[in-house]
């Protein structure tokens, strides 16, 4: 684990909505390595983001890969719009999904990273038979909706449950962990298995972003038990 390069991608959640490409433009340059875009449909999550224009209108804007978080029900009427629209990465929650395995494969048809993102509550065996067709699991950390909650601590025994699937099988899926990641979190979920931190509040919730993702990395190498 200790060479494993850890990804920040900050949530633009948190960011001024009223300077959105600007604010891209400033995390790109702060060295983020990912983009993390939250849509939220007002059913699946109380709360109601964006779609995808506004996910095609920031493409032009920077360089970054874009990970799109659908917190939507029936993801699968959106996939081919959200690809157009410039997503990279896209996750669909396995709580919307009763037919994963057919999501999952539609949006690698796409030629996108298929990632399925499980709420705190929800177990890994949902995704036990999909591991081989994921190239990344997204563990959530809170309960979707909402920036700047505080992190559930048992996402961590999660992380390291689902490390060892992988592990076990052999295969190369990434872990995603969103949600209340700060840097007193982050050395928590990197030494459980996590390999992509995302960041909204921790990031857009600071003066200085190149400060804030670097503080994030840089807690990211601290083992949990030189944690003060
Ligand atoms: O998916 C999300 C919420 O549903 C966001 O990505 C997440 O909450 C980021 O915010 P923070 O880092 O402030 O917790
Ligand atoms: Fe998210």
């Amino acid at each position: 684990m200790k060479n494993l390069k850890i990804e920040i991608a900050p949530s633009i959640l948190s960011a001024d909505f009223s300077r959105l490409a600007e604010e891209v433009k400033t995390v790109e340059a702060a060295g983020a390595d990912l983009l993390h875009l939250d849509v939220m449909d007002g059913h699946f999550v109380p709360n109601l983001t964006f779609g995808p224009q506004v996910v095609a209108s920031l493409r032009p804007h920077t360089e970054l890969p874009f990970d799109v978080h659908l917190m939507i029900e029936d993801p699968d009427r959106y996939l081919d719009e959200f690809a157009r629209a410039g997503a990279d990465w896209i996750s669909v929650h396995a709580e919307a999904c009763p037919h994963l395995h057919r999501t999952i494969s539609r949006i690698k048809e796409l030629g996108k990273k298929a990632g399925v993102a499980l709420n705190p509550a929800t177990p890994l065996s949902a995704i036990e038979w999909l591991l081989t067709d994921l190239d990344f699991v997204l563990v959530m950390s809170v309960n979707p909706g909402f920036g700047g909650q505080k992190f559930i601590s048992f996402a961590v025994e999660k992380i390291k449950v689902l490390k060892t699937m992988i592990q076990d099988r052999g295969l190369a899926v990434k872990i995603q962990v969103d949600g209340g990641i700060n840097p007193q979190t982050a050395p928590l979920v990197v030494a459980a298995g996590a390999e992509i931190l995302v960041a909204g509040s921790a990031v857009f919730g600071k003066e200085s972003y190149s400060e804030a993702i670097k503080a994030l990395k840089e807690a990211s190498k601290i083992a949990p038990k030189d944690l003060k």
